[in-house]
């Protein structure tokens, strides 16, 4: 072995045991989180990698239209989809990941220790947050157990869903009155109903839709897409009201192509509408300038805390249209991120659940909390 060698072999050991190190200060609750930060940023420094290097540049999100843009559509929908085994090289990015987004369960009390007497106000996301992904968008449903839960945070804390999906399916799903609903990605917002007219879902109590005007431009849209896209087998388009969905899971692979095509072709006769990209579904929304983090402000805004620094607001997501929130948050240096995966992403949260599963759990805690502390305040 050459020198060079043996020299680059004892800085792999070396580097391995500081990430250690970190990992195991980064999963304690020991040390207050400034000091946790601090001692990755200096572990980051040590390995001779900056925080931001650590972690894979996410598909481009910016909006694709026209023909020309089909193929990196199609590469972008492969990449959402990864089933292949992960390399050597990518494990390693994955624990330097968890090391800079550590787990909202193991940073339980350091979170709460942040909140510093603030107002927590409860934002959550649905597909993949609340309930578990499924390949029929028909049946996401959440689990008795946490709408159980849901109800006790919403007992505790101002509690909204913000959702891609339309308002009446979210509530068809969700059935709890005492929330804060944003369907259409934050396009149509409304406040909790009065208990006589819960049933349906439907009440007089919206408070913002801000795209109204293009009802009618997405519900032609929404025809053409299903005429369009019927003679690809396993293609559907979900109607979100202000918004369209064409998911993509339950379509052979070899077929990819060919339905990112026909829709990005219609979308060419439709300057005002732009197609994003979520978890195997491809998103056709409004050019407008409103996003999950607008619907964040705006309600942060209802609830009388727009300039308020007595705020804690925590938003769990999922999907890369969570992150315009967590944006929002990281630029109000209020509250705190948290996106739900498993395997590293690109992200502007600052901490990680699994699973929806793992979501029930951080929200009990939370009930439990506050319990607690309500409780000794009494004292
Ligand atoms: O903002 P969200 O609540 O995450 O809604 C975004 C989309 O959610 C649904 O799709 C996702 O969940 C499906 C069911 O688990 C899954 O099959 C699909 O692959 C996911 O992307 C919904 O079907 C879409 O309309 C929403 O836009």
């Amino acid at each position: 072995m050459t020198n060079q060698n043996m020299l680059g072999k004892s800085r792999v050991i070396v580097n391995e045991r500081l990430m250690e190190l970190a990992m195991s200060i980064s999963n304690s609750n020991v040390l207050p989180r400034t000091s946790v930060s601090e001692l990755m940023a200096l572990f980051g420094g040590l390995l001779g990698r900056h925080k931001n290097n650590l972690i894979k540049p996410l598909e481009d999100d910016n909006d694709h239209k026209g023909a020309t843009k089909v193929n990196a559509w199609i590469d972008s929908m492969g990449a959402s989809s990864p089933t292949r085994t992960r390399h050597e090289s990518e494990n390693r990015d994955q624990t330097h990941w968890t090391l800079f987004h550590p787990s909202a369960l193991n940073m339980f009390n350091q979170i709460m220790y942040n909140t510093n007497g603030k107002q927590i106000i409860v934002f959550l996301d649905y597909d993949g947050t609340l309930s578990p992904i499924v390949a029929d968008p028909d049946k996401a449903y959440m689990s008795k157990k946490m709408r159980v839960t849901l109800k006790d945070i919403a007992r505790r804390f101002p509690t909204a869903i913000v959702s891609g999906r339309c308002l009446d399916k979210l509530f068809s799903f969700v059935r709890l009155a005492e929330l804060y609903y944003a369907g259409s990605h934050g396009m149509d917002i409304k406040g909790p109903t009065n208990r006589r007219s819960t049933k349906k879902g439907n009440n007089d109590e919206v408070l913002l839709q801000p795209a109204s005007e293009f009802l009618p431009m997405i519900n032609e849209v929404y025809k053409i897409l299903v005429e369009k896209t019927k003679c690809v087998p396993g293609a559907m388009v979900e109607n979100n009201k202000f918004c369209l969905s064409v998911p993509f899971r339950n379509v052979d692979e070899k077929s990819w192509a060919p339905l990112a095509e026909q829709v990005s072709l219609v979308l060419n006769d439709y300057p005002k509408l732009k197609l994003t990209q979520g978890r195997k579904v491809l998103e056709i929304r409004p050019t407008i300038k409103w996003d999950k983090g607008r619907a964040l402000e705006f309600l942060l805004e209802s609830l009388g805390f727009a300039n308020s620094k007595n705020v804690f607001p925590i938003y769990i997501g999922d999907d890369r249209t969570d992150e315009d929130a967590f944006k929002v948050l990281r630029n109000r240096s209020q509250g705190c991120g948290i996106l739900v995966s498993k395997i590293s992403k690109e992200t502007n949260a600052s901490y990680t659940l699994q699973d929806p599963s793992e979501v029930g759990q951080f929200l009990r805690h939370l009930v439990d909390w506050k319990r607690t502390s309500s409780r000794s305040h009494k004292l």
